[in-house]
């Protein structure tokens, strides 16, 4: 289970949110929710272990990922905003490149059938357009063996069908014991199965 206790985060000194608690157990599908600029990557990046809280923590079975971050690293997968791939090399190479990372190489395939990209395969990701840009980047979930799932809005740039996919793969990944946490602007007919944590509950100034 990954609990946040008290947490509270600052960019260029200001304070984003405050007080910040939940627990995401085994099995659930969280959707970080508030309006632009508000602090849903900063939250999503510091669920990651990319950005240190500025007070609180954020533990995983009771340990505190930033005390320990090999081993939380291993348990998550994390999709940014940035879809994290070379122009240069073809959809597959990008995959097995990160396949390669996480010792998973059998699963590039299966992950490219899954987000039906097998007619792009061989195709260089820089002449991609960006919603197939974005399946490329969401193969990495799928190669991860992680139980968390942690994406800054995976949506961005898909078609409707193409969102339909995802949110199968991401119940999926929730029924087998996963935790999936997402961000978007606002909750949707789509989420209505997500457990919902509005930012703008936790920004009030830090005194
Ligand atoms: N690398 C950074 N350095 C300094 N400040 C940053 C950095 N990244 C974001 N910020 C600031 O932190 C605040 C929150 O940004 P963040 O990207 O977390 O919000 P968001 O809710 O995800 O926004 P959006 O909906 O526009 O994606 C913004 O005021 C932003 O300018």
């Amino acid at each position: 289970m990954l609990e946040c206790k008290n947490l509270s985060c600052a960019r260029n000194n200001k304070v984003l949110f405050k007080n910040l608690n939940f627990k995401a157990e085994p099995k659930s599908k969280i959707l970080i929710t508030g309006p632009n600029g508000s602090g849903k990557t900063s939250l999503i990046r510091s669920l990651s272990g990319l950005l240190p809280p500025v007070s609180g923590n954020i533990r995983y079975y009771g340990k505190d990922i930033y005390d320990d971050p090999k081993s939380f690293i291993s348990s998550m997968v994390y999709v940014g905003h940035k879809n994290a791939c070379k122009d240069s090399l073809t959809i597959g190479e990008n995959i097995e490149f990160w396949a390669r990372i996480r010792n998973t190489r059998e699963s590039v395939m299966a992950a490219a059938y899954c987000l039906e990209l097998q007619p792009v395969f061989n195709i260089r990701y820089g002449e991609l357009s960006a919603g197939w840009k974005r399946r490329v980047a969401l193969a990495r979930l799928l190669i991860s063996n992680a139980n968390i799932w942690l994406i800054d809005e995976p949506f961005c740039n898909l078609d409707s069908t193409t969102c339909e996919l995802v949110l199968n793969l991401i119940s999926i990944r929730s029924e087998q014991n996963g935790t999936v946490i997402i961000t978007g602007h606002s909750s949707t007919e789509q989420l209505f199965d997500f457990k919902t944590i509005d930012i703008r509950d936790f920004n009030r100034p830090l005194v």
